[in-house]
């Protein structure tokens, strides 16, 4: 099992845009309603205040417009308002684990298929992903008012209308069947999964968390996940039965995707995850780690082809 790490740990990936510090006035400019929030911290520095939702889904909306020519986004209230760095390492550490199986190239284009599992209102990946490299993108979740909400952005943005689909899972306990079609080919998973096991459990978590942020932990690159719909971040299981229920599924298309993958926030999960790819044998299996804010953050990646079906696969579907 192979452990990819990242030579400076603290830094995002080199080519997500948003390592550099936020130039709050140029995203004003950008995105003129962020302006009302723009405040100096202590040492003189503009910063906005990353403990107030609304002053965070502006922050957003800027980095949408500035970088990805998102024109209009919006997310219905109290559902998950991502941190957009964090995000977009996610595409672009995907990216190179494509890049690795296609001779150091990145696949970019139409062609390169991903289903985001668990998209969200947000559906932050497919529009990272869309942007960045040109990919299609299948968004699903099972929160009908979270797909009509991601619908409503996709359709109002004539740059993601053509890539991005949305497609509402309707058994709760269900990952890809419902979804994927017959014949469907996805070069890539994608899923940031519910994270707690009980709504409890996910509200003693939320009430430590803001405790940080109100002495000032992480507040600076908005690593926190501000709002959030209860259902959004709990399920059965937390993260380690949702990944294992993908794992155990994936089996059932596995000769239909390139890689699977999933975010795993807690570390302690990893054996679990390993486990059920044992079960189930998949061929390849890569840890990818990545810098979140302060934290380390990383996906699990897997699959059921061969370094063989691999070239055939990238032959046949990515150099047309
Ligand atoms: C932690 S949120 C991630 C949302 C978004 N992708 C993001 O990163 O901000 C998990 C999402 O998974 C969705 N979800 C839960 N069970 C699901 C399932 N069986 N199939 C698809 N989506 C599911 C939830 O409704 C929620 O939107």
């Amino acid at each position: 099992m192979k452990m990819a790490k990242n030579d400076n740990k603290l830094k995002l990936h080199p080519r997500n845009p948003h390592r550099a510090r936020y130039n709050f006035a140029l995203l004003a400019d950008s995105c003129p309603e962020l302006a009302p929030f723009i405040k100096q911290n202590q040492y003189g520095s503009e910063t906005i205040d990353f403990a107030n939702p609304n002053a965070v889904k502006a922050l957003n909306r800027a980095l949408l417009v500035h970088f990805y020519g998102v024109l209009f986004w919006d997310i219905p209230d109290g559902y998950l308002c991502p941190s957009i760095p964090g995000r977009a390492d996610y595409i672009h550490y995907l990216a190179d684990l494509l890049a690795q199986s296609n001779e150091g190239q990145i696949p970019r284009g139409r062609n390169i298929r991903a289903l985001d599992v668990g998209t969200g209102a947000n559906c932050v990946y497919p529009i990272i992903g869309s942007q960045e490299y040109g990919w299609q993108f299948v968004g699903s979740d099972v929160n009908s008012v979270a797909i009509e909400a991601a619908n409503t952005v996709v359709q109002a943005n004539s740059s993601l209308k053509k890539r991005i689909k949305l497609r509402t899972q309707t058994e709760s306990s269900a990952i890809f069947s419902g979804i994927w079609g017959a014949d469907e080919r996805f070069d890539l998973t994608l899923c940031n999964p519910p994270f707690h096991s009980s709504e409890s459990a996910m509200a003693s978590e939320n009430k430590r968390k803001w405790r940080g942020l109100k002495q000032g932990d992480s507040a600076d690159k908005g690593t926190l996940n501000f709002g959030g719909h209860a259902p959004e971040l709990w399920c059965d299981g937390g993260e380690a039965g949702f990944i294992t229920r993908m794992i155990e599924e994936s089996l059932s298309v596995k000769d239909q995707c390139f890689w699977f993958t999933s975010l795993v926030a807690r570390k302690d999960n990893l054996a679990t995850v390993y486990q059920a790819l044992k079960q189930v044998q998949a061929t390849q299996v890569k840890t990818v780690e990545m810098a979140q804010g302060q934290k380390i953050s990383r996906f699990v990646a897997w699959s059921f082809l061969d370094t063989e079906q691999m070239d055939f696969w990238r032959h046949n579907f990515w150099r047309k």
